[in-house]
């Protein structure tokens, strides 16, 4: 399923649109990318269509997702997932722990669970350390296992918020082939927010420059 954006605008309340309206049409397995003047907005975008657009911001346009325009729904109704720059692990529980959480209620029984998670450990490159705390691995373990436990959830659509900031240079490209493979082999539409030219070019999609001021 496509991820289509139509004339999409924010705008503060009592205040102007942060960005000229936004029409964006994001296929299956592409990685389209966002990018713009810091303040311009892009994270303000993405909890929209997340469903998490603070209420002193109104939001014009449509978001369609799965055939439906999603932005009336609960965050929770839009099954989209989410990757920021920080590998978010609930550090009470172990890294096996984290995965399940992202399993989808439907698969039931405690043995499908666990092979279910042990693929997953094993696609990211993490067999042998389930049982860790997420505090013991390593910065790319930490990203492998927070995009594990997303896709776990079998979103329609991921946004990536800087997801690769904070790695430094080798990490980076490979965190970044590992995750941008893994949403290609999905065939779900993502969208990435990012400032840095090489991520734009390797998600390879289109890439959108969020501006202010110009004619619609
Ligand atoms: N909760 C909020 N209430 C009021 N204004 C906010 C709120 N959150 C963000 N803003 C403002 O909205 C604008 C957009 O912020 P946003 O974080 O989306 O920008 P950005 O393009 O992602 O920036 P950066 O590239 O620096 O991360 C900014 O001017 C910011 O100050």
């Amino acid at each position: 399923m496509a991820l289509d954006i139509t004339r999409l605008s924010i705008r503060h309340r009592g205040g102007a649109a942060l960005f000229d309206p936004l029409t964006l049409h994001v296929a299956p397995g592409t990685i389209a990318t966002v990018m713009g003047p810091s303040g311009i907005g892009k994270s303000t975008l993405l909890d929209a269509i997340g469903g998490h657009l603070a209420p002193d911001f109104a939001l014009a346009g449509e978001v369609w997702l799965n055939g439906k325009d999603i932005c009336r729904l609960r965050p929770e109704d839009r099954h989209i997932g989410l990757i920021f720059q920080d590998a978010l692990l609930f550090p009470h529980l172990s890294v096996a722990d984290n995965l399940a959480f992202g399993l989808p209620q439907y698969l039931r029984g405690r043995t499908a669970r666990r092979a279910a998670v042990a693929a997953a450990l094993e696609k990211a490159g993490l067999a042998g350390l389930g049982d860790r705390d997420p505090a013991t691995l390593s910065g790319g373990q930490k990203a492998r296992a927070a995009l594990m436990r997303t896709l776990l959830s079998e979103p329609a659509a991921l946004l990536l918020d800087e997801p690769f900031s904070k790695l430094d240079d080798d990490l980076r490209t490979e965190i970044r082939r590992f995750t941008f493979d893994h949403i290609r082999a999905r065939d779900i539409p993502a969208l990435l927010v990012t400032h840095d030219r090489g991520d734009a070019e390797s998600a390879g999609g289109t890439v959108v420059g969020l501006g202010q001021g110009n004619p619609a």
